[in-house]
């Protein structure tokens, strides 16, 4: 029976290990299974490199706007040797140390489901008692485009990975991974960098506004965005990429950097269990599939939201929900439902000006027919923005749901918003009524003043 576990997990990465430890803190017997290292995507090759070569960059930004400081050039040896430093040099022991002392059994192969309740890890079957929990993330898309693949393009892996920045780059795609790896090789020395966007923005999910005010600024640093336009062809010849794009030009560069948004649940053994190769698994809100009642999938796997706080606030409720249906305790207290990503997830941006959005944009709210109202405000005239940087730029909406009054949605566009973003998660997620807001008085002189002026803006 050593091979039978309550829970078995299919995916270490941040969002499977927070599964493993809800689920052994509800005293259940956990195996866990990663196939490359504990840690996930997000900890070797996705948000914690990128923010490490994002972080001077953004300093950079912040000295240039501050009258009296001079930016030296970056030196991007140092920033390399950082960004090796928060990826601990690629090596997972220490996680694998904290998910064995949990303790939990911690497995190196690639899981495949095999059936009902059953794992195969390289020939040795598993069997779950209870839940087995697909936390296995995603992979870069490739998109079908003729000569793409036997290019050798970059996925955010050698980009978040990059040893030696090219002088030469072309970022397919206007999303989140193509704005910001834009931005943070271009500073460290991809001085033609060619975005090419099939769209007629960038940052499609995010309210339209702070989608011009990102492109704005990434072009004003000499990122050229081609908009409305498709790459055709790829052809590597030597050292060199050259793309065939639609609209009839011809673009040349050392690297191509593929940013398309994400492959989910290829290879997993979906079929066994009758569902669909390479579509993420369809969950409730305790994260079960509707498909199999002991079947689960948190994360990117699931599809819901492409972020790593979610997938970890999604795996905090489905362990604490696994554990409560195998001791048959209540398994429906508040704490153990999605709430959140029907909210609308937070995200933070970390472009120079970062966006920090939350909830719905006003279409969104608006597809969801609800009755709504948009307050605008340039930042530029708060004290503590002035104060803070010479020519601030930025801007912040709130959507009002107008039969409540609450806020629905918040989005900030501007240099260092990132932690103003919880202030509007909290008042979005409490539903706190805007008369009870007007008491939140914000500090004079912070860029949080804008509250105020918002809720002026509003009528207040
Ligand atoms: C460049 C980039 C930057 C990002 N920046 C941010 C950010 O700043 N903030 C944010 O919130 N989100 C960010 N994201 C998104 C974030 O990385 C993901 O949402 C997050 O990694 C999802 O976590 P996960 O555990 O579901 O999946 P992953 O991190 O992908 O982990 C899944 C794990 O499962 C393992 N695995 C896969 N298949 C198998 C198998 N068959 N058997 C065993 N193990 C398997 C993988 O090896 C991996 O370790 C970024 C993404 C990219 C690409
Ligand atoms: N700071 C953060 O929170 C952060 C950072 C990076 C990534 N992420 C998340 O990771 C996920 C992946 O990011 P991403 O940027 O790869 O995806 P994305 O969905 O944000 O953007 C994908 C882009 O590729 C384009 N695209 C897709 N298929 C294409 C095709 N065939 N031809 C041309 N263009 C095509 C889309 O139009 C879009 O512009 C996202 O959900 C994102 O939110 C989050």
């Amino acid at each position: 029976m050593a091979d039978v576990f309550d829970v078995i997990v299919m995916g270490a990465g941040p969002v499977g290990e927070n599964v493993v430890d809800r689920a052994v803190r509800g005293g259940l017997s956990v195996a866990v299974i990663e196939a490359e290292l504990a840690g996930g995507e997000c900890s070797y090759w996705a948000c914690v490199p990128s923010k490490a070569l994002l972080r001077p960059v953004d300093l950079a930004g912040e000295v240039e706007r501050a009258p009296g400081l001079t930016v030296g050039p970056i030196d991007v040896p140092a920033v390399l040797a950082r960004r090796d430093w928060a990826v601990n040099d690629y090596s997972d022991n220490g996680q694998a140390r904290w998910l064995e002392s949990l303790p939990s059994t911690y497995i190196r192969g690639r899981a495949r489901l095999a059936g009902e309740r059953k794992v195969d890890v390289g020939g040795r079957v598993l069997t779950a008692r209870h839940a087995v929990v697909v936390a296995t993330g995603s992979l870069a898309a490739i998109p079908p485009i003729p000569g793409l693949a036997e290019s050798k393009p970059w996925t955010n892996r050698e980009a978040t990975g990059v040893k030696k920045v090219p002088g030469r780059l072309i970022v397919l795609g206007g999303g989140v991974v193509a704005c910001e790896m834009s931005q943070a090789l271009h500073a460290l020395g991809a001085t033609e960098t060619t975005m090419v966007v099939r769209g007629h923005r960038v940052l499609e999910r995010c309210d339209g506004f702070a989608a011009t005010m990102v492109a704005d600024a990434l072009v004003a640093r000499g990122i050229d965005i081609r908009f409305g336009t498709q790459i055709e062809r790829v052809e590597r010849t030597g050292g060199e990429v050259v793309a065939q794009l639609s609209d009839g030009t011809t673009l040349t560069a050392d690297e191509i950097l593929v940013a398309a948004g994400r492959t989910i649940g290829a290879d997993i053994g979906l079929e066994t269990v009758g569902l669909p190769d390479a579509r993420p698994i369809e969950v409730d809100d305790s994260m079960r599939s509707v498909a199999h009642d002991w079947l689960y999938a948190v994360g990117d796997a699931n599809g819901r939201a492409l972020l790593t706080h979610m997938g970890k606030y999604q795996a905090r409720l489905c362990g604490d929900v696994i554990a409560a249906r195998a001791n048959r305790r209540p398994d429906d207290l508040p704490s153990m439902r999605d709430q959140g990503d029907h909210h609308g997830p937070p995200q933070v941006i970390f472009t120079d000006p970062q966006v920090a959005t939350v909830g719905l944009t006003e279409q969104m709210a608006r597809e969801r027919g609800l009755n709504v109202r948009s307050v605008e405000y340039d930042m530029s005239g708060i004290t503590g923005a002035y104060l803070a940087a010479e020519n601030y730029i930025g801007r912040a909406k709130a959507v009002v749901d107008e039969d409540r009054k609450v806020l629905v949605g918040m989005t900030f566009v501007g240099p260092a918003v990132a932690d103003m973003l919880h202030s509007a998660t909290i008042a979005i997620t409490a539903e706190v009524p805007l008369d009870k807001l007007w008491h939140a008085v914000p500090s004079f002189p912070t860029v949080s003043e804008v509250w105020l002026r918002l809720l002026e803006a509003y009528g207040l």
